[in-house]
């Protein structure tokens, strides 16, 4: 593996832009990464995952968005990882090929969800037989069991890990459990893994228990404040910390109330930033325009402790 620079604070979990009548829209990219290093101070992205409906893509669209990431992405992004993960082992395999043919960062891949391994072994099989398609390329286990199913502790997956997949780099941990995550730290102390926590409500908690950085959604258009509040933790401020964390957690909880997922990720995305993200794809509908109209109240009676 070549040098890499270390992969920590923000990854902003990247949304897929789409047409009016529901094509993957390739052309918003290159104003997409502008936006996210100049206005949201974010440099890293994850592609192809739950916020992106990685899993409601074609193939073919996944390898046109990752290609346009990488691309875009060069000299802008320090990292660009991909999310590889699919139902079927060969699509998967044929996913990471394409990763690593076009110079992506890292791969992550989630546990399938359909028929879920059902131990450690079953699960690590599978992103043995994934990973070994890449194998230079930087692999994130995608641990989401909420969405997955897929319960399995991390901390019992991580052991022996790295013998059966060299590649191993780290966990994408989308998870409330912090013992989980905690242990896994503590474990691994020695190994330089990344840990990225995914529950961006509570990523001050996980910053408390040592993860290195976090991947989510909300980076995408509270990128610029979180990273304030990852400064504030590492001065440490903590005071300043939390105020950061109380009040995108203040936006979160109202819009989780509301109904919160990535169709209203897809309009928060939209007004926030003024670049069109367009519909998602079915099964999700769109946010509504009462959601909308309280979500942009909510999010501009907000003071910064920046004073932004
Ligand atoms: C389930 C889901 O989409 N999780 C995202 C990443 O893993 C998060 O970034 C959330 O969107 C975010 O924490 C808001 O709840
Ligand atoms: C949120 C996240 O990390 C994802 O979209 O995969």
């Amino acid at each position: 593996m070549t040098s890499r620079k270390k992969l920590q604070g923000l990854v902003a979990a990247t949304i897929t832009p789409m047409t009016p009548d529901g094509q993957i829209n390739l052309p918003v990219i290159r104003q997409y990464v502008d936006y996210l290093v100049n206005k949201q101070t974010v440099k890293n992205v994850f592609v192809n995952g739950t916020t992106g409906e990685g899993l409601s893509l074609s193939i073919q669209e996944r390898k046109q968005l990752a290609e346009e990431w990488v691309c875009q992405g060069k000299d802008k992004l320090d990292h660009v990882i991909i999310h590889v993960g699919a139902l079927s082992l060969p699509e998967s395999q044929e996913l990471a090929r394409h990763a690593a043919a076009i110079g992506a960062g890292g791969i992550a891949v989630i546990a399938p969800f359909f028929f879920k391994p059902t131990n450690k072994d079953e699960l690590v099989s599978l992103l043995q037989k994934v990973t070994s398609e890449a194998p230079d390329v930087p692999f994130y286990y995608y641990h989401i069991p909420p969405l997955t199913g897929v319960k399995i502790r991390v901390e019992e997956l991580l052991e022996g890990i790295k013998e059966r997949i060299p590649t191993f780099q780290g966990v994408k941990f989308s998870d409330t459990d912090l013992l989980d995550l905690a242990q896994c730290i503590h474990k691994n102390e020695a190994q330089q893994l990344e840990f990225l926590y995914g529950v961006d409500e509570q990523l001050l908690g996980a910053l408390a228990v040592g993860a290195n950085g976090a991947v989510g959604s909300t980076y995408n258009y509270l990128g610029r404040q979180t990273n304030l509040m990852l400064e504030a933790f590492a001065k440490p401020d903590l005071a300043l910390a939390r105020k950061y964390q109380f009040l995108t957690g203040e936006f979160l909880n109202f819009v989780i109330k509301l109904g919160f997922g990535v169709a209203q990720t897809k309009a928060v995305m939209t007004f926030v930033s003024g670049i069109p993200m367009g519909p998602p794809r079915l099964p999700l509908l769109g946010a509504s325009e009462e959601f909308i109209a309280k979500a942009k109240a909510k999010l501009d009676s907000i003071v910064w402790p920046d004073g932004n």
